[in-house]
This record gives C-alpha cells, structure tokens and sequence, in this order.
C-alpha cells in the first residue's frame, strides 16, 4: 500500500477484499453458469447500445464473473476487445482477443498469445469493462490492491465510459476513496447494469 492510501481506508479494503473472495468462492456451479449467461447478455447489451467498435474487458480469475458469452459474440460481431496483459513493474500491456489459444501469464491469469501493444492502446476504446473487487453507488471502484487498473485509468480522457463487472452484492453503498482512485460511470452485473451519478465529467 501506498503512501497515498490512509491506515483507515485500508483496513476496510482488506476486510472488503476478504468478504469478497469468501462470497464468490462460496457460489454453487449452477449458479456460475447462470450469472455467467445473464452477465454476457448485459454486456452484450451494452456494447450495443453504445455502438462501441473496440472495448477493453478482461480473461477472468477463478472466481470473478465470467464475461465468456461476450467474448465470443464480440469476435462474430467484429468488436475488438483487448484484454489484459500484467507487466512486472504493475503496469497493463493489452492483446486482442482471438480464436488462437491463450497462454497463462502473470498471477495464473490467461491472457491472449497474439502481439503485445502498449498500455496507451487503451485510449482505442469507447468503452471499457474493468475487473474489480466491489464498487459504490458513488463509482468508486476497488481492485485486488495492485493499483494496475488505476494507473492505466489514470492516462485516459475522462469521457470514455468506464464499467465495473461485479456481481450484484459487490455494489456497495461507501467504499473508502484515496486520491488516486478514478471513479467509474457503472457496474455491469448479471442482474443489469447500473448507472451512477456523474463523478468524472
Ligand atoms: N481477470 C483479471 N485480470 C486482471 C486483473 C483483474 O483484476 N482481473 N487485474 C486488475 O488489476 C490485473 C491483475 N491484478 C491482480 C491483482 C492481485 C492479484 C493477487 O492478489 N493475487 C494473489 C492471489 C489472490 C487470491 O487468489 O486470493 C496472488 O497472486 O498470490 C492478482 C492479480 C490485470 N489483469
Ligand atoms: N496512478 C497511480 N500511479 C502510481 N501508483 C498508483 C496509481 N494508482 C494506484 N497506485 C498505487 O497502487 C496501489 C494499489 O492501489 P489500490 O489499492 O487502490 O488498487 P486497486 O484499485 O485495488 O487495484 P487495481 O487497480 O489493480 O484493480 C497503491 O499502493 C497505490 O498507491
């Protein structure tokens, strides 16, 4: 944790993380694969609706909603989603999502096997879809703690809508916000999307 992250404000991150990681690791597969089809059609959905040509999302972890659904019916839509990649010193690279099979890469995480472009790739999107721990009514939006989404969010124009994929419960009333957290536009979850009030424009 950084210096710019007060003792208070990370405490109750940790606890958030860890109540977190204990729901989504609880969920049955029946209701996996249930919220992994509704959550694709939300994001489905979305991507429409903003007419968005090139989005960012992501390959999931374990126990993180599963955006599969999208993924593929991005390639046969012609929408380029790039997906991404962990550098060592805790920045994104990103790759386009593909038919080729992927590789595993940094923190177990599957990433694309096609070219490695730079984290400013980014600002091709119209649209991102952002992984996170939970998010608040107020867009702010907590990761896994290794800052590599808030770095990246850090560098793009404030006017590319920014969602956060979560399940349901992970939107919160309050979470503690520190100066470098970039608040978010909404969440998308198997239940729909949220909108949240404007924070960034
Ligand atoms: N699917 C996905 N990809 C992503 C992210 C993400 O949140 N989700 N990231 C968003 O920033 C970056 C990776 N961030 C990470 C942050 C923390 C840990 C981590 O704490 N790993 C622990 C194990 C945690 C556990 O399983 O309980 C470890 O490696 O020991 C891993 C990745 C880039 N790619
Ligand atoms: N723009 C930035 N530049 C440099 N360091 C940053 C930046 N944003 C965050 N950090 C650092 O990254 C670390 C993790 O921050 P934080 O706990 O908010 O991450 P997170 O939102 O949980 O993770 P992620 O963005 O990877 O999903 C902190 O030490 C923080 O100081």
């Amino acid at each position: 944790m950084g210096a710019a992250t007060s003792a208070a404000s990370g405490e109750r991150k940790r606890e958030v993380r860890a109540t977190v990681r204990a729901r989504r690791a609880a969920r049955s597969p029946e209701r996996r694969e249930r919220d992994a089809a509704e959550l694709s059609h939300h994001l489905i959905e979305l991507v429409r609706a903003a007419g968005a040509r090139t989005v960012t999302c992501y390959l999931p972890m374990a126990d993180e909603p599963d955006p599969s659904g999208f993924l593929d019916w991005a390639l046969g839509a012609g929408v380029d989603v790039l997906l991404p990649v962990s550098l060592p010193d805790r920045g994104l690279a990103w790759a386009r999502h593909s038919v080729a099979p992927q590789v595993v890469g940094r923190h177990g995480i599957r990433e694309p096997a096609g070219p490695r472009l730079p984290g400013s790739a980014a600002r091709d999107a119209e649209l991102l879809l952002v992984p996170a721990c939970a998010v608040d009514v107020t867009g702010t939006r907590l990761g896994w703690g290794l800052g590599y989404y808030d770095r990246v969010l850090a560098t793009l124009d404030p006017r590319v809508p920014v969602f956060a994929v979560v399940f349901a419960e992970d939107v919160l009333d309050r979470l503690p916000r520190d100066p470098h957290d970039v608040p978010v536009d909404g969440a998308v979850t198997p239940a729909g999307t949220r909108r949240f009030p404007d924070q960034r424009h």
